[in-house]
């Protein structure tokens, strides 16, 4: 598999080559942005995705901007704007635009001040894929903990792989963990509507990876843990407020309460970068509302070789004109997540206070 966002010279210019997520997993296709409304379109349309994705494509999207010259602080509104939930996209954006801005502020050269913001773009990605292989330890040690059999099932949301992150993931790379340690016995996964993460991304690394996985339907998660067919949930994260409230995919919330009722762990697994102190509470994080069409009509890639349709332009599975209520996230109050798992430490219970006490032993690049 390509990886899910890099940066390239080619002899025309630099440029950042995205794999096109809508395109997964019919074709594996390469989506090449030349400038900076591409990228916003590409993020908008899903192409690229994931929280910890999206700050690494903000922070690269101000080094497209710093390399070709263009208005570097409108690039970076437009990035930061492109889509509101998800935490990293923000502060990727702002980790660039503030290396773009100190080297400026140093005399710098306009090549020099992009040679900088460059390189900010380049720490980020690098830092996340340490992130990665850190809470993929981390979760499997908390797994191990938290489930003496050794032989885990876990049911995940939505999808939190390679395709969101510089390395291989969050929840996913937990899971990849078990499954390279022998302890992971079955990994459920949610189909997620209405794009189906689950189902065309989920489903497609684990295939990759050789992971023992069951596809369902996201109603079907209840009759699951009514069987016992649990032991625990993996879940990404998108933002997460000071009070330890947890923004994920739409669908996340209802995992949580099943699992506090059937006792079964509820696990979060997120880079620092997911984390807003800024958002005092799951009540002020903004979510994101979709086109209704994406409910309306079914979200499929587009056939190989035909040109690619994007969100909400398949089959329609309701009468023209049907109104849809589609949030791209919810959220899901921390006395519902049994840990929060970082590549700074661990969180449980999950409190302000624990919250407030991870972000200070963090080694998290802070933005002046
Ligand atoms: C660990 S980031 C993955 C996170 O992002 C997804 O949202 P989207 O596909 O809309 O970018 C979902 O919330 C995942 O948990």
């Amino acid at each position: 598999m390509p990886p899910a966002l890099r940066w390239a010279e080619p002899p025309e210019g630099p440029v950042v080559v995205l794999l096109d997520q809508t395109r997964l997993p019919t074709e594996e296709v390469e989506l090449v942005c030349t400038d900076v409304p591409a990228l916003v379109r590409a993020i908008q349309t899903l192409a690229v995705r994931g929280a910890p994705l999206l700050g690494i494509a903000g922070a690269y999207g101000v080094a497209l901007a710093a390399v070709r010259r263009f208005d570097v602080e409108e690039a970076a509104a437009q990035l930061a704007g492109a889509r509101p939930t998800a935490v990293n996209l923000g502060y990727g954006v702002r980790r660039a635009l503030a290396a773009h801005q100190a080297a400026a502020a140093n005399g710098a050269t306009p090549e020099e001040a992009a040679a900088a913001t460059l390189a900010e773009a380049r720490r980020l990605h690098q830092e996340d894929a340490e992130a990665s292989r850190a809470v993929a330890a981390r979760g499997l040690a908390l797994l191990d903990e938290l489930l003496p059999g050794g032989s885990h099932r876990v049911l995940t949301h939505c999808n939190t792989g390679a395709l969101v992150s510089g390395g291989e993931g969050t929840a996913f790379a937990v899971a990849l963990a078990a499954h390279r340690a022998g302890r992971l016995r079955r990994l459920w996964i949610d189909e997620t509507r209405p794009l189906l993460q689950g189902a065309r991304l989920t489903a497609y690394e684990a295939a990759r990876n050789g992971l023992a996985s069951t596809l369902l339907t996201d109603n079907a998660a209840g009759s699951l843990f009514a069987a016992g067919e649990v032991d625990a949930v993996l879940v990404g994260a998108d933002r997460i407020a000071a009070d330890g409230s947890v923004a994920n995919k739409v669908g996340t919330y209802p995992l949580a309460v099943l699992a506090k009722y059937h006792h079964v762990p509820f696990v979060v697994v997120a880079p620092v970068t997911t984390i807003d102190p800024g958002t005092p509470d799951g009540a002020s994080i903004e979510i994101e509302q979709r086109p209704g069409s994406e409910v309306t009509q079914l979200t499929a890639p587009a056939p190989a070789g035909a040109a690619a349709t994007g969100p909400g332009s398949g089959t329609l599975v309701a009468p023209l004109g049907t109104q849809a209520y589609n949030p791209a996230f919810d959220v899901t109050p921390p006395e519902l997540v049994t840990a929060i798992v970082t590549e700074a430490g661990v969180v449980s219970p999950v409190t302000a206070g624990g919250i407030a006490e991870l972000c200070a032993r963090s080694r998290q690049v802070t933005i002046s």
